[in-house]
C-alpha cells in the first residue's frame, strides 16, 4: 500500500462557482483542472463568460440571475458538494443572490449534519491587469458567517480594507479586521510582487478564526506561511489554482490549515513547472498531490513580540544546527504506559523503546517514578522517553522526552537539545507535521489513526489514507510513529502504510496478559510485510 492514492477510492464532489477564462489558464478552467488533478469530481457553476487571452480581457458578460440560480439548484439536488470554491462574481447582484442561496442551503445542510467548507477568492483583476468585475466597490458583507476562508492577495486586501498595506503590521491588522467583518478565516497572499515587505519571498498570512478539528492553541492563532518566491512570469491563474486546491483538499476531509499548506505546495510545484502558451503570462502545470516536503511552506506563529515572517535562508541554517538526537535503531513497537509495574513488565517482555506518561502533574511520586523508569531503562538497555515532564527528564538524564504541540509552547527546546535528549513530537495534521519538523526532532508521532478512549482528542481519527500520505511526505526525513487505536486487529493495515514505528497504549495496558500481548504484537510488527 505504498501509493497513498490507492487508498481514497471515491472522488469527493467539489464545486467551483466562477467565471470562464477562454484562455484556459485561470477561472473555471484552472479550477476544473486543479480539482480533477487533486482526485475530486469537479462541478461548475458559471457566473460570467470572459473573452480573454493571456494578454487581454476583451469582454466580460455575466450570466443571468435565472441561469446562476438554476445551475446552483440543479447541482444541489443531485451532486451535493463536499466543498465549494467561489471565484469571480461579476457584480453585486451575483454576490447577493449567491449569499442568499448559500444561507438557505447552509441551514438545510446543517439539519442533515453536513458542514460544507466555502472558500471565497475575491477576484477583481486579471493577471494582465484588466478589470473582471464591474464596480471596484463590490460589497462582500452578505457572505458574513457563510465562509470558511477568504483568500485575497495583498492588493485585493488593500481594496477590501480601503487602505494601503505598506507594512507587515498594516497587513496583519487589515487581515484581522477582514476576518472580523466577515467572520471567517483569512489567507492574505503575498505571492504577487506587492509592497516592499513581501517582495523578498512569498509570505502568506493565515488568520485562523475558530478553525474546526485542530489544536485549541491554533484555532484562533495567526501564522506566516513562507516559501521562496518562484521566479516565473507564467503565473496566470495562481489565485484560482490555490483556492480550488484548498477546496479540493478540504473535500478529502483535511482540516483548513492542512488544505492551505497542501495547496501552497501544489502551487509552488505548479509554478516551477509552469509554461507559456500565448504572448502573455503562461499558466501553472498540474503536478498532482504534492509529495515533496521542499514544496511546503515554512510555518511561523505570528506573535506580538515578533510579528514579521521568518527569513528562510537564516531559519534553514539555524534548523540544521539545532537537530535533535538521531534514532539509529528503529523505535519499533513502542508502548506508552502510566505506571512502573507495567513499564517493568514490558521491558522484561523485550520492549526496547517505552514511554512513561503520567498525566497528573501533582502525582505525589512523580519524580521518583521518573527516576525509577530511567533506571529500569538502563537495566534493560531500553530507550525510555518521559512524556511532558521535560525538566525532570533533563535532570535525571532520560533517553528522551515526548511533547505535544501545546507542550512545545511552554518548554525550552534549546535546553533539551543541549542536554542531548532525544525529542519526540506529536502531530495531528500536515500543518502540525510542518511545525514539528521545523524543530528537527528525533521522531514525529502522528495520530490518532483510529478512535481511541485513552485521550480526548480535538481532531478526528486520521485514518490510513492520511497516514499513508504523511509517511510518503516524510520518508527519509525522520521516523514517523503512528499512534491511536492500534491493536492486533489493525496492526497489519498500519504496517502496510510503511510507517516506521507504532505506539500503543490500551492494546498492552488493558490486555489480560500484557507480556504475552507485547510479544505477539511485536512479532507481528517485526514480521515482513
Ligand atoms: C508516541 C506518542 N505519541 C503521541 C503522544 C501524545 O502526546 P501529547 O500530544 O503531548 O499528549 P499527551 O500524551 O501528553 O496527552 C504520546 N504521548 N506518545
Ligand atoms: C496519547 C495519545 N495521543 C494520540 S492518540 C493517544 C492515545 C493512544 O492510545 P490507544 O493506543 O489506547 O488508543
Ligand atoms: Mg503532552
Amino acid at each position: 500500500m505504498a501509493n497513498p492514492d490507492a487508498l481514497s477510492v471515491k472522488r469527493p464532489i467539489v464545486w467551483t462557482i466562477a467565471g470562464s477564462d477562454s484562455g484556459g489558464g485561470a477561472g473555471i478552467q484552472a479550477d476544473l483542472a486543479t480539482m480533477s488533478d487533486l482526485d475530486t469530481h469537479a462541478c461548475s457553476v458559471i457566473t460570467a463568460v470572459t473573452a480573454q487571452s493571456s494578454v487581454t480581457v476583451a469582454l466580460v458578460e455575466s450570466v443571468s440571475s435565472k441561469m446562476l440560480l438554476s445551475q446552483l439548484d440543479t447541482l444541489a439536488s443531485d451532486l451535493p458538494p463536499a466543498a465549494i470554491k467561489i471565484g469571480l462574481l461579476a457584480n453585486q447582484s451575483q454576490i447577493d443572490l449567491l449569499a442568499n442561496w448559500l444561507a438557505k442551503q447552509r441551514t438545510n445542510w446543517l439539519q442533515l449534519g453536513i458542514k460544507v467548507p466555502v472558500i471565497l477568492d475575491p477576484v477583481m483583476v486579471a493577471t494582465c491587469g484588466d478589470a473582471l468585475a464591474t464596480g471596484a466597490g463590490l460589497d462582500f458583507s452578505p457572505f458574513k458567517g457563510l465562509l470558511t476562508l477568504i483568500t485575497p492577495n495583498v492588493s485585493e486586501l488593500a481594496v477590501l480594507a480601503a487602505t494601503e498595506l505598506s507594512s507587515v503590521e498594516a497587513c496583519i491588522l487589515a487581515a484581522k479586521n477582514l476576518s472580523e467583518t466577515l467572520s471567517t478565516s483569512v489567507l492574505a497572499k503575498g505571492g504577487d510582487n506587492g509592497p516592499a515587505w513581501c517582495q523578498q519571498q512569498a509570505n502568506d498570512l493565515l488568520v485562523c478564526v475558530g478553525v474546526d478539528g485542530i489544536s485549541d492553541k491554533h484555532q484562533w492563532q495567526s501564522f506566516w506561511l513562507s516559501s521562496k518566491r518562484v521566479e516565473t512570469a507564467n503565473n496566470h491563474g495562481t489565485g484560482c489554482t490555490l483556492s480550488s486546491a484548498i477546496a479540493a483538499v478540504m473535500a478529502h476531509g483535511f482540516v483548513l490549515n492542512d488544505a492551505v499548506v497542501v495547496a501552497k505546495a501544489y502551487v509552488n510545484a505548479g509554478l516551477k513547472a509552469s509554461y507559456q502558451v500565448g504572448l502573455g503570462p503562461g499558466c501553472l502545470a498540474r503536478t498532482a498531490w504534492p509529495q515533496d516536503l521542499g514544496e511546503f511552506p515554512h510555518v511561523k506563529m505570528v506573535s506580538t513580540s515578533e510579528p514579521k515572517p521568518v527569513l528562510l535562508e537564516t531559519s534553514q541554517a539555524k534548523a540544521s544546527d539545532k537537530g535533535f538526537k538521531r534514532i539509529d535503531e528503529a523505535l519499533g513497537l513502542y508502548p506508552v504506559v502510566a505506571d512502573l509495574d507495567i513499564l517493568e513488565t514490558l521491558l522484561k517482555a523485550g520492549a526496547k523503546t517505552i514511554q512513561l506518561r503520567i498525566k497528573d502533574p501533582n502525582a505525589a511520586d512523580l519524580e521518583q517514578s521518573i527516576i525509577q523508569a530511567i533506571s529500569l531503562g538502563r537495566d534493560y538497555q531500553a530507550r525510555v522517553f518521559i512524556n511532558d515532564h521535560w525538566q525532570l527528564a533533563i535532570k535525571h538524564q532520560a533517553y528522551g522526552v515526548h511533547l505535544g504541540q501545546e507542550d512545545l509552547i511552554a518548554s525550552n527546546l534549546a535546553q533539551l537539545q543541549s542536554a542531548n535528549l532525544a525529542l519526540g513530537l506529536s502531530s495531528h495534521s500536515y500543518f502540525e507535521i510542518l511545525l514539528a519538523n521545523q524543530h528537527q526532532p528525533s521522531y514525529i508521532a502522528f495520530g490518532h489513526i483510529f478512535p481511541t478512549t485513552t485521550k480526548v482528542m480535538p481532531s478526528k481519527p486520521q485514518g490510513l489514507a492520511k497516514l499513508a500520505r504523511y509517511v510518503s511526505l516524510m520518508k527519509g526525513e525522520l521516523p514517523i510513529v503512528a499512534i491511536g487505536g492500534i491493536d492486533a486487529t489493525t496492526l497489519a493495515s498500519v504496517k502496510a502504510t510503511l510507517v516506521d514505528d507504532v505506539a500503543v497504549v490500551r492494546a498492552l495496558t488493558q490486555a489480560t496478559d500484557p507480556q504475552a500481548a507485547f510479544k505477539a504484537l511485536n512479532k507481528a510488527w517485526q514480521a515482513e510485510v
